[in-house]
């Protein structure tokens, strides 16, 4: 069988060490699902254990590129950076892959850094990008059932875009604590991330508690979006979450983003009596668009398109 319903420091923890938990339909998949619907009804976040998928190896590749790729310099007359660019706070330094599952784009990426290649990074970041992606489409599909509407999924996942983004903190003066990121809510649909061994984000629990994301050894955390939020007419919903930096060393992250390229709209399933509808229909892109200079707020998603 699978999945266990641990946590770590606060955090649900699913286990999706055994294959067939990705495999739609069988009694690991089934016994995942319940794992994963009831923990994001609970936080909207879950640290997902994936030994097979993201090996120790594959975390050092990327983690020790990126004291190089944040020396280069990004954008220079001679060389602009077309990539995504996005950084949400002076403590923070933030590089992205606008379409990160398209190796094409991985390939310009790493050349635009690497002119001469460099084929470890490209692959590590393609194999991460496809793993994140694996997962992000096994959880939304998980709820998807869950609720009764999976024959919406592939529409849904089709109109999914997936952008990677490197993110590098800074590290903060010796015996301070350091503001990393203050406390927001995601405005994609779901973020798929993964930290080096520099512990900092936190996430606020139902009774108002910050818990520390503590990851165990091939995990990534798994963050509802206001997207999400808007799509599930407020079943699930998006934790705010922060980075603190406490220690003196250097935090690195990535982050799996997805963002719906047309109209979140709340399946007719999901209104009730119990959920009368909460939302107008969501522009996605437009809506990201609006916030884009205002990284750091919460529940934006209610401000801009709640009934
Ligand atoms: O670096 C992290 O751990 C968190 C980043 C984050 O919350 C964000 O980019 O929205
Ligand atoms: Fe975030």
């Amino acid at each position: 069988m699978t999945s266990c319903s641990q946590t770590v420091a606060g955090i649900p923890v699913v286990d999706f060490s055994n294959a067939d938990c990705l495999k739609p339909g069988t009694s690991s998949w089934l016994s995942a699902r319940k794992d994963v619907c009831r923990v994001l009804e609970e936080l909207g976040c879950f640290m997902a254990i994936l030994p097979s998928k993201v090996p120790p190896e594959l975390q050092k590749t990327i983690f020790g590129a990126f004291d190089e790729l944040f020396n280069f310099p990004v954008d220079t007359p001679e060389k602009p950076f077309r990539a995504g660019y996005i950084t949400s706070s002076p403590a923070q330094k933030g590089i992205g892959i606008m379409n990160g599952k398209n190796p094409k784009e991985t390939q310009e990426f790493t050349h635009h850094f690497w002119p001469d290649g460099n084929d470890q990074f490209r692959e590590s970041t393609d194999l991460y990008a496809r793993v994140m992606a694996e997962i992000d489409q096994a959880v939304t599909r998980m709820v998807f059932e869950n609720y009764g509407v999976e024959k919406y999924h592939d529409d849904h996942f089709q109109s999914t875009s997936h952008s990677l983004r490197f993110l590098k903190y800074k590290e903060p003066k010796k015996f301070e604590v350091g503001v990393g990121l203050r406390s927001h809510t995601d405005k994609n649909f779901s973020t798929i991330l993964h930290q080096n061994h520099v512990n900092g984000l936190e996430i606020n629990t139902k009774n108002d508690e910050w818990v520390v994301f503590d990851p165990l050894p091939s995990s990534v955390i798994y963050i509802v979006g206001d997207g999400f939020q808007v799509w599930s007419n407020d079943r699930i919903r998006a934790p705010r979450h922060r980075v603190t930096l406490r220690e003196n060393e250097v935090r690195c992250s990535f982050e799996l983003l997805s963002v719906n390229k047309g109209v979140i709209q709340v399946p007719d399933e999901l209104v009730d009596k119990e959920h009368p509808l909460r939302y107008k229909p969501l522009n996605h892109l437009e809506f990201l668009g609006a916030y884009r200079d205002v990284g750091e707020t919460e529940y934006a998603a209610q401000a801009y398109c709640a009934i």
